[in-house]
């Protein structure tokens, strides 16, 4: 099998990553699932040791809140041609479902995640990285009404997380890894001209 093309995707907590990746994915979904998607916030830590006062308080937007050393083996195993049994990772309760999930190695895997750039040991892996650069606070509205719609959280607990954690982590290691890409995206997941171009770079991997 032919080694398959690497595309991580980083960028803020509500920059428009997942947006942008389904964007990317729906191009190639009447051709079979020759694009598979892996997200790395299903690789955060478990914590079913912790409390849920302690797991409340985690720091999530630093590196270490993340197993890299799973998803490197797992994207190892993906180039080798092999499945993987990635976990599943439920942000109600901050730790990980006792269920995993399957996935078949494909001619283009598709990763999205914050901290993906800022880790150097992950860059050599990947064959193409994107930055998406969305203002901060526009950042901030949309997870505001996402994390109250899907995540189980208050506009109070949004708020708290955001100016202890995630904001100051944000400038940390999300801002400085934005030089590491090879493309760096304005407007988000509907910026087409983007899409585009990614687009038409995957084709050349699908026969
Ligand atoms: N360009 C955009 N315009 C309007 N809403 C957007 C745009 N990009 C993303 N969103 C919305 O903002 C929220 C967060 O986007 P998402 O793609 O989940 O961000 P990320 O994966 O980077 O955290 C989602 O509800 C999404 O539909
Ligand atoms: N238990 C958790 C784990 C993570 N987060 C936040 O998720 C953000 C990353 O996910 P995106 O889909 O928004 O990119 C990150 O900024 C963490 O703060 C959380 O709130 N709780």
């Amino acid at each position: 099998m032919q080694k398959p093309l690497i595309i991580a995707i980083s960028g803020a907590s509500g920059s428009g990553k997942s947006l942008f990746t389904e964007n990317l994915i729906n191009a190639f979904s009447e051709q079979g699932r020759p694009v598979q998607i892996l997200r790395e916030d299903h690789y955060y830590r478990a914590q079913d040791h912790l409390p849920m006062e302690a797991r409340e308080k985690n720091n999530y937007d630093h590196p270490n809140a993340f197993e890299h050393e799973l998803l490197k083996a797992h994207l190892g195993a993906l180039r080798n041609g092999e499945p993987i049994d990635y976990p599943h990772y439920c942000f109600k309760t901050h730790t990980r479902l006792p269920k995993t999930e399957r996935l078949q190695p494909a001619p283009v895997v598709i990763l999205e995640g914050i901290m993906l750039l800022a880790r150097v040991e992950l860059l050599p892996l990947y064959d193409v990285k994107i930055f998406i650069d969305t203002p901060l606070d526009i950042c901030l509205m949309r997870r505001m009404m996402r994390d109250v719609r899907d995540r189980g959280r208050t506009m109070e607990s949004v708020a708290k997380q955001y100016e202890q954690t995630v904001k100051p982590m944000y400038h940390q290691f999300i801002e400085p890894s934005r030089f590491t890409a090879d493309v760096v995206v304005t407007q988000g997941g509907k910026n087409q001209i983007a899409l585009d171009v990614i687009k038409s770079h995957i084709q050349q991997f699908i026969k």
